[in-house]
């Protein structure tokens, strides 16, 4: 699904009235619409005291027919215009009439002694400003913000939280607990630094041209399951072990050798033929003993990797886990980097390695994929400024060394040259231990089996997350684990492919 902005989005919405013959307020009706039917499945006790706080734009227009809908349907509705323009869009003027004549509690806001007091109502609709902002917000709209986010009470944005840009830093807005955007995701709803501001996002379809849509050019996408569904390879009747793919993961120093077990497994099932492991001697009985399918291949030293030489022919590498700094182990990973052109996936103490010697990534053969968290990220690039910066300096840094990076998050984000792509698969039950690992043994995978490694990164990042999806019911996220990641990955492919989980 394509990331759009501001500027695109209006655009969008003219061209929707021009080409489907609609009025801009017909448009508002579906918009709304969405918006009721959502808050509607989700907030079902009409005894709730909802305060709708509308600006005087279109988002304010937006508001206006929720708080109609809501009222007409039962439930004990106070609306409000917070005047902090007296330029009202014919639309939200229009609702404003409409809501008078419908005997709807309205009040105006002007100055600070006219905001109700919160605490008497249980939900908060915030209408206040949609993707038209343009500048900071002053004067009574912060007035009203600030004691919004001060109230404690649920709030739930229509579009965007009032405030935040939708494509530049944003340091104050209404902090909502959960935003319906409208049909087109915004890049600034999957920001880390703008969570507080977010809270949960679900984008609601309101019925815009897919003609304009397809005409808006962009580089940046959310990933959706149908992307995921497209870029799987189908199984092949006559497949067996050696037509799917080697990957050999690398990695493993005593007491850590339980990372390369993890990757190991991860990488076999998500569907390669054969998974070798290369590791210090001490992970030789590990490996053996809790995962037979692998194929181990041992260090000469006992306790950490000192060299990585094997007579096989795998397809592809996971390399970095649980590796270790030491300098013989920095000089194995160099000679290795000398003459492997294989696909390759590096994490961990790979990716810090690296970041000591940054020389050593021009040695690195296009397309191979970093997967850093965002210290190990800083450590490569870095520090920023805030999560634009942080994309901007990732990209560059990308293209600089033609590679593939995954900056691991809540809503991991996926660099390929000049593509952006977004992934909202996944809860917070992924922060666990081993989580990474597992992340690497299930790209690693993929490229052994061929796939490109775009199409390896984001199919990877998006099965590992959707485990979690799936396991929400029935593994709370406290206790979720990552060899539970692995244990799903087959559930996984079959909501990708039938949209259901085999039992
Ligand atoms: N026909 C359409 O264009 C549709 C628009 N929709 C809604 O309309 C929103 C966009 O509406 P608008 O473009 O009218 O703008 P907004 O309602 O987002 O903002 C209101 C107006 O306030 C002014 N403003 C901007 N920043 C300000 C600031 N810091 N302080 C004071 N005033 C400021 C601007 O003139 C802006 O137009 C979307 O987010 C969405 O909710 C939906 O109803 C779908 C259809
Ligand atoms: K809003």
């Amino acid at each position: 699904m394509k990331i759009l902005s501001a500027g695109q989005i209006r655009e969008i919405d003219a061209k929707t009235i021009h080409y489907e013959g609609i009025s801009s307020l017909e448009l508002m009706k579906h918009a709304a619409g969405a918006f009721y039917d959502w808050f509607t499945k989700k907030y079902t006790d009409k005894n709730d005291a909802i305060l709708i706080l509308s600006g005087v734009g279109n988002n304010g227009g937006d508001g206006l027919m929720v708080a109609r809908l809501l009222h007409k349907a039962g439930y004990r509705v106070q609306a409000c215009v917070v005047e902090y323009s007296e330029n009202y869009t014919e639309d939200c003027a229009h609702n404003v009439r409409r809501v008078k004549a419908e005997n709807i509690p309205f009040k105006r806001i002007t100055k600070e002694k006219e905001i109700p007091n919160f605490s008497e109502y249980d939900i908060l609709i915030d209408a206040l400003f949609g993707t038209g902002l343009s500048r900071e917000i002053t004067g009574i709209a912060a007035e009203v913000i600030k004691k919004m986010n001060e109230s404690g009470k649920t709030i739930v944005s229509i579009d965007v939280p009032g405030g935040l840009f939708p494509d530049k830093k944003t340091t104050f807005a209404v902090e909502a607990d959960e935003t319906v955007t409208f049909q087109i995701p915004k890049l600034a709803l999957y920001l880390p630094d703008n969570y507080r501001f977010v809270g949960n996002v679900t984008i609601v379809n309101i019925g815009l041209s897919e003609k304009a849509i397809a005409e808006a050019s962009t580089n940046r996408y959310l990933i959706e399951k149908k992307d995921i569904r497209e870029l799987l390879k189908p199984l092949s009747k006559f497949a067996h072990k050696g037509t799917q793919g080697h990957a050999l993961i690398i990695g493993g120093s005593l007491g850590k050798t339980g990372t390369v077990c993890l990757a190991s497994k991860a990488a076999l099932k998500t569907g390669c033929g054969l998974v070798s492991a290369y590791l210090p001697k001490c992970g030789t009985p590990v490996i053996q003993t809790h995962f037979p399918e692998a194929m181990a291949i041992e260090d000469d030293n006992s306790a950490f990797i000192t060299h990585i030489d094997y007579d096989i022919s795998p397809n592809a590498i996971g390399i970095g886990i649980g590796m270790g700094k030491r300098e013989e182990t920095q000089h194995a990973f160099y000679r290795f980097l000398q003459k492997n052109a294989l696909p390759m996936v590096i994490d961990a103490d790979g990716l810090n390695i690296l970041s000591l010697h940054p020389e050593w990534l021009d040695l690195l053969p296009p397309k191979t994929i970093l997967t850093p968290h965002p210290k190990e990220l800083s450590r490569l690039i870095g520090e920023w400024s805030d999560d634009y910066e942080k994309i901007e300096k990732a990209t560059a840094f990308a293209q600089k060394y033609r590679l593939i990076v995954i900056i691991k998050g809540a809503y991991s984000l996926i660099i390929d040259s000049d593509n952006l792509y977004v992934n909202d698969s996944g809860t917070p039950a992924l922060a666990t231990a081993g989580s990474g690992d597992v992340l690497t043994g299930i790209i690693a995978s993929l490229l052994a089996q061929g796939y490109e490694p775009g199409h390896a990164a984001r199919v990877g990042v998006y099965l590992h997350g959707l485990t979690a999806n799936l396991t929400q019911q029935t593994i709370h996220p406290r206790s979720f684990v990552a060899s539970d990641i692995i244990d799903n990955i087959g559930n996984a492919y079959f909501t990708i492919e039938n949209g259901m989980i085999k039992k």
